[in-house]
């Protein structure tokens, strides 16, 4: 049978999420620690464990089908690949930064300038479409920490927390472009594959979809369930179910966890008690 072959990151940020979300999906695979190729036991798809940077090249030349893989490492190198769906983890931007002493926030300042970076396309074209003509030195890690040295006058690096730019005396002044971890593939996948890579995104979608969801049950007046439900945004309708005591309904529903905070006070104020909120595994809408 036709097997899918998806690229996970050897190690680094993205392989242990990569990883455990094939695993909320139903799909076994052993850990690759020693090996770089494994076959699912229970689904057609083998995981080959490979350097982030190489991923894009190999998504082109068909050598993988689909991967998981910081999007800003797609956009960096510039290869033909289609992202299917963003995943929601690793997620971060490439930003400009600068000794926190230079106090200013235009990109022309970059003008005439030295950046240290490891993302030299995105920066390129970032400088490109701003008419900033600047000197780009590429440098494979530790990008923070040129200007201390002499190296550069800013850098164009990954940013999240911001931590190392400030452990560095640094300080953002432009994001060029966000990034999550996404499901990539080839351009020309066949039939065959395709199918099988339809059935892995619905799983992912179901899992994705029910990470952000909660199933929440509460104690309501019976009398006060129409003004209780107008505030829950719902999937359908709630489910509702008479309590022992008179008088008392049990609601349940599912509710996106944002929301879900959004509206706590409206439900008490409304007369729901006794509120629970429970983790979903999977949802298939
Ligand atoms: N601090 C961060 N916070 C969140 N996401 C990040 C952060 N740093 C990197 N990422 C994302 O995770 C991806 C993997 O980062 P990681 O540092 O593990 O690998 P790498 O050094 O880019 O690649 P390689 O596997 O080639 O060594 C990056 O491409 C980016 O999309
Ligand atoms: O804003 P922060 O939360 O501090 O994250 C940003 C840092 O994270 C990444 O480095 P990483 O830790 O992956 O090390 P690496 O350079 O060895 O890849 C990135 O290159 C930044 O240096
Ligand atoms: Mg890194």
């Amino acid at each position: 049978m036709n097997k899918l072959k998806i690229a996970i990151q050897k190690s680094g940020r993205l392989n242990q999420d990569s990883l455990e979300l094939l695993k909320d999906c139903g799909i076994k695979i052993d850990n690759g620690k020693d090996q770089l190729k494994v076959s699912a036991r229970n689904f057609p798809l083998e995981v080959l464990y490979l350097r982030n940077s190489d991923i894009p090249q190999y998504i082109e030349d068909g050598v993988v089908d689909i991967a998981i893989i910081g999007e800003n490492i797609l956009i960096e190198k510039q290869k033909q690949a289609e992202v299917v769906e963003k995943l929601g983890f690793a997620k971060c931007r490439v930003s400009l930064a600068v000794p926190k002493r230079i106090e200013i926030d235009e990109a022309a300042y970059f003008n005439g300038k030295k950046i240290a970076t490891s993302y030299p396309n995105t920066l390129q074209t970032y400088l490109k479409k701003n008419n900033i003509e600047a000197d780009i030195h590429v440098i494979s890690g530790s990008v923070e920490i040129a200007p201390n040295i002499g190296l550069a006058d800013g850098v164009c690096d990954i940013v999240s927390s911001g931590s190392t730019l400030f452990k560095n005396g640094l300080r953002e002044t432009q994001v060029i472009l966000k990034s999550e971890a996404v499901l990539a593939k080839n351009r020309n996948l066949n039939a065959e594959k395709e199918a099988i890579l339809e059935k892995l995104i619905f799983r992912i979608q179901a899992v994705l979809r029910a990470k952000n969801s909660r199933y929440v049950l509460m104690n309501v007046p019976t009398s006060k369930i129409d003004e209780v439900t107008a505030i829950l945004p719902v999937l359908r309708s709630p489910t509702i179910l008479p309590l022992a005591q008179e008088g008392w309904s049990s609601l349940h529903s599912v509710i996106e966890e944002e929301k879900f905070w959004n509206n706590i006070d409206a439900l008490k104020n409304a007369g729901a008690e006794g509120i629970l909120v429970v983790p979903i595994d999977k949802m298939v809408l």
